[in-house]
């Protein structure tokens, strides 16, 4: 695992934007299209504000969460709509959104459509992941109901996930496909976050998932 500290939040977020959009631009001089996976909650909003302002040919950039809470878009809570707002704006407005909900009552519902449609944009070349203070990443969450089918090496490349600390239930990318990313990054901000990643290192995956992808990411933290 890379760690990077920054002095603040504000200039993690422009840090690891500039960081982002070179990646993007490096794998867009060698595919037609390249895939971009970001994290929904409350964290990276400051971090797409910035990516907005840069100059990409964001028109072969696919952009896809990394997990959807299954509620709709009209709700506070749905990944998609910060998105929209915060990242899909500006000179990324360019980009395609590759959807991980579908106006269906249960993510079982919508789970073949969506995994056919995301499929032929694997492996992602840019990942960029949260970390909740429970040592969830996407909705892989400690106790869910379907972690042991998701962590493993042949999970399907969605799953739908339940669990107790999740709210609603939810649609995630499985471990094996983020693992399959050219580039991870993961972003977290204060101390108590900071302590979860420490404990997360020493714990098995079912009860730290974030620890499956730390090998082989930069952890980005600021206080
Ligand atoms: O529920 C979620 O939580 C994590 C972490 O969110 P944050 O609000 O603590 O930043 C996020 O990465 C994930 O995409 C989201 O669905």
């Amino acid at each position: 695992m890379k760690f990077q500290e920054y002095p603040d939040r504000d200039l993690l977020a422009l840090n690891l934007a500039d960081t982002l959009a070179s990646e993007l631009g490096a794998a867009l001089r060698h595919e037609d299209r390249v895939t971009f996976c970001v994290p929904g909650g409350t964290t990276p909003g400051p971090i797409f504000d910035a990516l907005t302002a840069v100059q990409l040919d964001w028109d072969r950039v696919d952009v896809v969460l990394n997990d959807e809470r299954w509620v709709p878009e009209s709700s506070p809570r749905s990944n998609t709509a910060l998105l929209r707002q915060r990242l899909l704006t500006g000179h990324a407005a360019a980009a395609t959104l590759l959807p991980l909900r579908q106006d269906v009552e249960t993510p079982e519902e919508g789970l073949a459509p969506l995994s056919d449609a995301l499929k032929p944009h694997m492996p992602i070349d840019v990942l960029l992941l949260g970390m909740g203070a429970d040592m969830h990443t996407a909705s892989l969450f400690p106790g869910a109901d379907r972690l042991g089918e998701a962590l493993s090496d042949e999970a399907p490349v969605l799953l739908p996930m339940r669990a107790d600390g999740a709210g609603e239930p939810r649609i995630t990318i499985t471990a094996p496909w983020l693992k399959g990313a050219l580039s991870t990054h993961i972003v977290i901000m204060g101390a108590e976050k900071r302590a979860a990643l420490e404990a997360a290192r020493k714990l098995a995956p079912e009860e730290a998932p974030v620890s499956v992808l730390l090998s082989q990411a930069t952890v980005h933290w600021a206080e």
